[in-house]
């Protein structure tokens, strides 16, 4: 991998993006940024918070402003699940590095969330793990330049088997 670029994480909520990320980071060096990290202490509110008092459109919009201004390099970003559903926001990230879609199957998710309004997804009511998975997956697809298979491996395997891959490079 070039000097400098960025590793981005995308993936569906629970997929490890955060976990596996900040692990990747340590292991190559770089540094970690968790971009629902930074929008909280940016907007001084849980996502929870920002999701209840403004709705989800208004949430992809606000979260759509702050991807757009991270100016990052050898850094591993772990992305919220939800970044995907703006173009703009993605295409920016992608220039400055390789996005990696760290995929899980939807039953692993659903056993790792319990609770998605607890946790604040972007999703319509009623809607399923299963059916937010077969909505995504395409977009995680469109954007990636890697796709890693990260459901039967344990956290510290999979940040390994992704560290690797750069090292080689
Ligand atoms: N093999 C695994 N890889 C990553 N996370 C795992 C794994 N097994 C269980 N988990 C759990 O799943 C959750 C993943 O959450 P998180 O890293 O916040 O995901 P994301 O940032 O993609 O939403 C954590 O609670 C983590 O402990
Ligand atoms: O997938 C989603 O709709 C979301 C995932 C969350 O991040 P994680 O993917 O890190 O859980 C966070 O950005 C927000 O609550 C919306
Ligand atoms: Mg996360």
């Amino acid at each position: 991998m070039k000097e400098g670029k960025n590793i981005i994480l995308i993936g569906m909520p629970g997929a490890g993006k955060s976990t596996i990320g900040v692990l990747l980071a340590k292991y190559l060096s770089m540094w970690f940024i968790d971009t629902d990290v930074l929008i909280q202490s940016l907007e001084r509110k849980t996502l929870r918070e920002i999701i209840a008092s403004e709705g989800l459109e208004r949430f992809i919009e606000i979260e759509k402003h702050h991807l757009q201004t991270i100016q990052a390099s050898n850094a591993v970003i772990a992305t919220g699940g939800s970044a995907v559903y703006d173009d703009e926001a993605m295409n920016s990230l992608k220039e400055g590095g390789v996005v990696l879609f760290l995929d899980v199957p939807a039953e692993e998710i659903e056993r790792r969330i319990e609770c998605t309004a607890e946790r604040g997804v972007v999703m319509s009511s009623g809607q399923s793990i299963r059916e937010l998975y077969e909505e995504r997956v395409p977009l995680y697809r469109k954007f990636a330049d890697v796709e890693v298979q990260c459901g039967s491996r344990s956290q510290e395997e999979n940040a390994q088997c992704i560290a690797e891959m750069f090292k080689r490079d």
